[in-house]
């Protein structure tokens, strides 16, 4: 009667969650807000001392007869943080975030170095946008000198964690691809990226071995007895809550896109194979399953509908309730939701936009409905390269806080004119990062099935939840994302005049 226990760091909380796969039932499920430092310059940090104390948290509610039957643990966290570890082993400052665009200057300078944005996808995959690894490193060494001459090891949120967790330092693949350091076509470090980052110092003895992601350690004794576990837990490489929510989602075998409405919005799909896109239009990620993970990820999600919420008093709980009046289009309001700046596309220092206002069509209900549809577009642009690039999708999978509002998951399935479902255990990136611990757990045992397997046989998806294209909705929101994308090519050309050199 073993248990597997997901943990996902998240931006916003650490979730955890136990799965029985015997009786293929979520047997606990607990989360522990966080908090975020941010700053006027666009950076977002957290402590990566929060992180362990919401695991500790979200274990302790545990019951102690759940936590005796645990084998195995799976870590999911957000991708791209910078956690600066001294020889010792202890965080040398707050972790920059994949949401932090204060560094887009060193973004800037790794890229000149690199022989600019194609330069980076010839040696890597990937050019170096705001929120990755990468330019965290530079930004360091100007910044906190003292952290940048005592940095022993680079490690990422997920990382962190499995260190706590075992002692050990490793890197899996999927998140590894998201530094902007790894080569995604030969699954090695570019040695040409690193030194663009870094001329003096040679970062990859910073950087933890690469396991495959069937790989699993053993828990650290003392951390097994503060959290009430056995000893013996084994610990698997865990990955990118993208790459995590792959698994949680079933996304494991070419054809379908998964989709995350949170505080960031991603859709993601596998590949047995790299897929690298020349212009950059999407991330060229691994995943963390052995294969690849082409990705877009928006900075602003969630970020977006939150925030008018909260502006107008009401919980996103209750928003398809406050926009159940309104229809697609919005009344004419378009939002651009770069509340945070934005990755897709590559606008850093974006901010948000309202357009359309007029006397009659300002109202909660709209506004609402026009960060949804915003966001909603946001995520549509990126699919666009994907699809230009003759990648085919049949359904969606949707996951994340967003996917739990009804109307969300509609304007999902006429906007991308797909069917969409939402996988039962609506928590895909913890649920995943279970499924990879018990994948592990079976190889650490000299057997198991493979994730293919265990995807097929743990992930269903939940049949009140589906959503089917509407007709008349399509073609509504086509109307009015040709009506964003105007604003949107607006905003984009007014970036690029501003980075143009005055003569
Ligand atoms: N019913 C709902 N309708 C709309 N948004 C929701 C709903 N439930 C949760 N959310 C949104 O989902 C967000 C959390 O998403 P989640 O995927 O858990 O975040 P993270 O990206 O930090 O992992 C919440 O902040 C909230 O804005
Ligand atoms: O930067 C990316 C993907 O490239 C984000 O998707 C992060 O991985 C954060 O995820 P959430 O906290 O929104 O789940």
């Amino acid at each position: 009667m073993s248990l597997f226990v997901g943990l996902d760091v998240g931006t916003q909380s650490v979730k955890l969650i136990a799965y029985d796969p015997q009786a293929r039932k979520v047997v606990a499920t607990h989360g522990q807000v966080l908090e975020l430092i941010a700053g006027d310059d666009g950076s977002r940090e957290q402590h990566a001392r929060w992180w362990i104390d919401a695991i500790r948290a979200c274990f302790a509610r545990m019951e102690p007869a759940q936590r005796a039957r645990v084998s195995a643990i799976g870590v999911s966290g957000q991708q791209h943080g910078f956690v600066p570890v001294d020889a010792a082993g202890d965080v040398l400052a707050p972790a920059k975030l994949w949401c932090d665009t204060s560094t887009t200057v060193e973004c800037d300078e790794i890229m000149a170095a690199a022989g600019g944005a194609k330069g980076c996808i010839a040696l890597a995959g990937n050019p170096i946008l705001a929120g990755y690894t990468a330019s965290k490193l530079p930004w360091t060494r100007k910044h906190r000198p003292e952290v940048y001459s005592r940095l022993a090891a680079i490690m990422l949120p997920h990382d962190y964690v499995n260190f706590w967790l075992t002692g050990e330092r490793w890197m899996e693949y999927g998140d590894a691809s998201g530094t902007g350091w790894l080569d995604v076509r030969t699954r090695r470090w570019s040695s040409r990226m690193l030194a663009a980052t870094d001329a003096q110092r040679d970062l990859s003895a910073l950087l933890p071995p690469l396991v495959e992601a069937d790989a699993s350690f053993t828990i650290a004794a003392n951390i097994a007895e503060a959290l009430g576990l056995p000893h013996g837990v084994r610990v698997s490489a865990g990955g990118g809550d993208n790459m995590m929510a792959a698994v949680g989602t079933g996304n494991v075998a070419s054809g379908v896109l998964s989709m995350s409405l949170g505080t960031s919005g991603t859709l993601f799909a596998h590949a047995d194979h790299p897929v690298v896109d020349e212009a950059g239009g999407w991330a060229a990620f691994c995943s963390s399953t052995g294969g690849w993970l082409p990705l877009i990820c928006t900075m602003n999600c969630t970020v977006a509908t939150e925030s008018v919420a909260r502006m107008f008093g009401f919980s996103s709980r209750d928003g398809d309730a406050v926009m159940a009046d309104t229809a697609p289009g919005a009344g004419g309001l378009v939002m651009l939701p770069f509340l945070n700046g934005e990755r897709t596309p590559d606008l850093p220092h974006a901010r948000g936009s309202l357009h359309g206002m007029d006397s009659t069509n300002l109202t909660r209900g709209n506004v609402y409905r026009a960060a949804m549809e915003g966001a909603t577009y946001a995520l549509r642009y990126g699919y666009d390269a994907l699809t230009a690039a003759g990648l085919q999708f049949d359904a969606i999978r949707l996951t994340g806080g967003g996917s739990q509002s009804a109307a969300w998951r509609q304007m999902v399935a006429d906007v991308f004119e797909l069917p969409v479902a939402v996988p039962e255990q609506s928590e895909g990136a913890a649920f995943g990062a279970a499924l990879q611990a018990l994948w592990s757990h079976g190889r650490a045992n000299g057997g198991g099935d493979d994730i293919a397997t265990i995807a097929r046989e743990h992930v269903g998806t939940d049949a009140a939840s589906v959503a089917r294209p509407d007709g008349n909705a399509a073609s509504a929101y086509r109307s009015h994302y040709r009506q964003f994308r105007r604003h949107l090519d607006a905003a984009m050309q007014s970036h690029a005049n501003s980075n143009t050199p005055k003569p």
